[in-house]
């Protein structure tokens, strides 16, 4: 598994204002819109192309387009919605795919509730949004999903990752040759008691979308 915490004061300044408790919901989910952008420029490094030739208005010139088949978006909600926009900005014709998945508070354990996902995933390369990275049970059961059903890329995109999610994914796809990145704009201390990251941002979704 490939990590790699974005080091650009962009990203450096836009995330200090995410983590600000008196940053309102309508200024968080623009800033967490505009972070994922700049992390989907780094993300997609490796996206797959193939070679084209275009017709200029003077002469042919080679050059590339995204490949077939097209990478896949999948947003895990709730939290990982206010990242789809930010995302597709950069790969408009990705197509995208839902989860929706919780942790349970007490014990942790991450659940399932909602799959649109297609049924075969061979040879796709797949972007996961989820803006925490926490102890990582959610991660894994979303990346584990996909590629059990042959996705062979596997990149996520988070804006937070504690260090103990990052190991737990290392130990969890340790049997797994095929890439894995997690691509964040930081890494922080460590987790708490009740599993929130620190110094975080406190609830992702609570804070993109109210308290439900
Ligand atoms: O790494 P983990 O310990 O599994 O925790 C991280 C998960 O927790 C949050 O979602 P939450 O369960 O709060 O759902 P929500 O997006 O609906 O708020 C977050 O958006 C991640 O999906
Ligand atoms: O710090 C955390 C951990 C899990 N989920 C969140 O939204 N925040
Ligand atoms: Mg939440």
């Amino acid at each position: 598994m490939q990590t790699l915490a974005v080091d650009h004061p962009l990203v450096a300044h836009k995330l200090t204002t995410l983590r600000d408790v008196r940053t309102d919901s309508p200024t968080f989910r623009r800033l967490a819109d505009e972070l994922v952008t700049l992390l989907a420029y780094e993300a997609t490094r490796d996206v797959r192309v193939a070679e084209a030739t275009v017709q200029t208005p003077l002469v042919p010139a080679e050059g590339v387009q995204l490949a077939s088949p097209k990478p896949l978006v999948v947003p895990i909600l709730r939290a990982g919605l206010g990242m789809l926009d930010g995302m597709t900005r950069l790969l408009p014709t990705a197509e995208v795919g839902f989860l929706g998945m919780i942790r349970d508070e007490g014990t942790l354990q991450a659940q399932t509730y909602a799959t649109r996902l297609p049924d075969d995933l061979s040879g796709r390369q797949c972007y996961v949004l989820d803006p925490m990275l926490a102890t990582g049970g959610t991660l894994a059961a979303a990346i584990r999903l996909l590629f059990d059903r042959g996705a062979d890329d596997v990149t996520a995109i988070c804006l937070l990752a504690a260090p103990e999610g990052l190991k737990y994914l290392e130990q969890a796809f340790a049997d797994i040759s095929a890439p894995i990145r997690v691509v964040t704009a930081a890494i922080d201390s460590h987790l708490n008691e009740q599993g929130f990251i620190m110094p975080g941002l406190g609830d992702a979704g609570d804070r993109l979308y109210g308290v439900v």
